[in-house]
C-alpha cells in the first residue's frame, strides 16, 4: 500500500495532485474529492515507477476500499510521542467537513497509515469480561517488591474472577525490549513501549499490571497521558534504598557497588518518586506489609473508586 501510493502514476491520473517537499509530513491527504488530493513525500528517492495499467487497477480498487470506509481518522505525530492517538485523530478529522473523508498521514516513520475501527469495541469487551480495562502501574527501586505485589494482585484479582495480566520490566527485556539498555533514553523508550502495550491490554478490557522501575517521572507521566479516562493507577513502592539493598535478591546492588554494573538505579542512577500517585505502599520504617496485604491495599483503593465511577475516577471493576 505504501509503495502503491508513492508511485508516480498518481498525478498522471488526477491532475490536481500537489507535491510538497516537506520531510516532516510523509503521508498524503485525501479529502473525499479527487480534485483535492494532496500527496506529500519525503524525498524524490521514494518515488517508484509502475506500469499505468497495473497502477490504474490498483488505484481504483484501493480508492474504492477507501471510499467504503465510513469513519476514518488520522493524525500526524512526532516520533516517540505519547499523545492519545484517537483523541488527536478526532481533532484532525473534525477539521475536515463531511462524513466520508479520509485523511492519511504519517506517524513517526509510519507513512500513509489510517486508523481502522473494529465493530467490537472496548465497551463490548468489558461487558463480556464484566470488568474495566485499566492499568495498575507499579514503580519503585529494584528489590522494592514490585513483582511481588504484581503477583499478589494478579492472584487476588483471579480469585475474584477478574482477568489481569502482568507486564514485568525484567520479563519484557527478554523479548519485546531486548534491544534496550539502561540509559535514560533507553529507559524512556522501554516505558513508552510498555505504556503502549498496557494501553492495548486496557483496551482489550484486561486489568494490566505493569511492574517496572520506571525511574523518571516524565516517562511515567507520559504513560499516564495515554489514559485520558483516568484508568491509570500509579502505585509507588516507597521502600528505602537500604532495605532494597539488604534484600538484593539478584545480587545486583552488590555488583553495582563494586562498579561492575554502571548506571544502577539508586546507586549511580536517579530514581524520581511520584508526586501525585494514587497509591503508596509504605515501608519507610523497613516494616513492609505482607504481599497479600499490599495487594489488598491496592484492591481496596480500586474498589473504593468503583463508587466514584460517575466522577470518572480510575476503576478496576465494572461491578462487584
Ligand atoms: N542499571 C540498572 N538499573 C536498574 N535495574 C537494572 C539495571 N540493570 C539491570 N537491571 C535489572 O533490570 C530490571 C529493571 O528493568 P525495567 O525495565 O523495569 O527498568 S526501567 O523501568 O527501564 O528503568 C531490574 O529488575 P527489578 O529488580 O525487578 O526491578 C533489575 O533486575
Ligand atoms: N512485603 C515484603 N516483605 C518482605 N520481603 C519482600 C516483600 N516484598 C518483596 N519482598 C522480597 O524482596 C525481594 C524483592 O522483591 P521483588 O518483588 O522481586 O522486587 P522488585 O520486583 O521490585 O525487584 C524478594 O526477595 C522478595 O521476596
Amino acid at each position: 500500500m505504501k509503495a502503491f501510493f508513492r508511485s508516480i502514476w498518481f498525478p498522471t491520473l488526477y491532475s490536481n495532485v500537489e507535491f510538497t517537499n516537506s520531510s516532516r509530513k510523509l503521508g498524503f491527504f485525501y479529502s473525499g474529492d479527487f480534485n483535492s488530493v494532496q500527496f506529500t513525500r519525503k524525498s524524490a528517492s521514494l518515488v517508484q515507477v509502475v506500469a499505468p495499467s497495473i497502477a490504474k487497477s490498483k488505484l481504483v480498487s484501493s480508492l474504492k476500499a477507501i471510499e467504503r470506509s465510513t469513519r476514518i481518522v488520522c493524525m500526524e505525530k512526532k516520533v516517540g510521542g505519547f499523545e492519545d492517538l484517537k483523541s488527536e485523530a478526532k481533532t484532525e478529522s473534525s477539521c475536515v467537513s463531511g462524513n466520508d473523508h479520509l485523511v492519511m498521514c504519517s506517524i513517526g516513520q509510519s507513512t500513509n497509515v489510517v486508523w481502522h475501527e473494529s465493530p467490537i469495541g472496548k465497551l463490548d469487551r468489558q461487558n463480556l469480561l464484566q470488568q474495566k480495562g485499566c492499568v495498575v502501574w507499579i514503580t519503585g527501586l529494584s528489590g522494592s517488591g514490585k513483582s511481588t505485589v504484581a503477583c499478589a494482585l494478579n492472584k487476588a484479582l483471579y480469585h475474584r474472577g477478574k482477568l489481569a495480566y502482568i507486564l514485568d520490566g525484567d520479563n519484557l527485556r527478554h523479548g519485546l525490549n531486548c534491544d534496550l539498555g539502561f540509559t535514560a533514553e533507553d529507559r524512556a523508550e522501554n516505558i513508552r513501549r510498555v505504556g503502549e502495550v498496557a494501553k492495548l491490554f486496557a483496551d482489550a478490557g484486561v486489568i494490566c499490571i505493569a511492574s517496572l522501575v520506571s525511574p523518571y517521572r516524565r516517562d511515567r507521566d507520559a504513560c499516564r497521558t495515554l489514559f485520558p479516562d483516568k484508568n491509570f493507577i500509579e502505585v509507588f513502592m516507597d521502600v528505602p534504598l537500604h532495605v532494597c539493598e539488604a534484600r538484593d535478591p539478584k545480587g545486583l546492588y552488590k555488583l553495582a557497588r563494586a562498579g561492575k554494573i554502571k548506571g544502577f538505579t539508586g546507586v549511580d542512577d536517579p530514581y524520581e518518586p511520584p508526586l501525585n500517585c494514587e497509591i503508596t505502599i509504605n515501608a519507610s520504617d523497613g516494616n513492609c506489609p505482607s504481599p497479600c496485604d499490599m495487594a489488598e491495599q491496592v484492591l481496596s483503593v480500586g474498589q473504593g473508586v468503583v463508587l466514584q465511577l460517575l466522577n470518572g475516577s480510575p476503576v478496576l471493576f465494572a461491578e462487584d
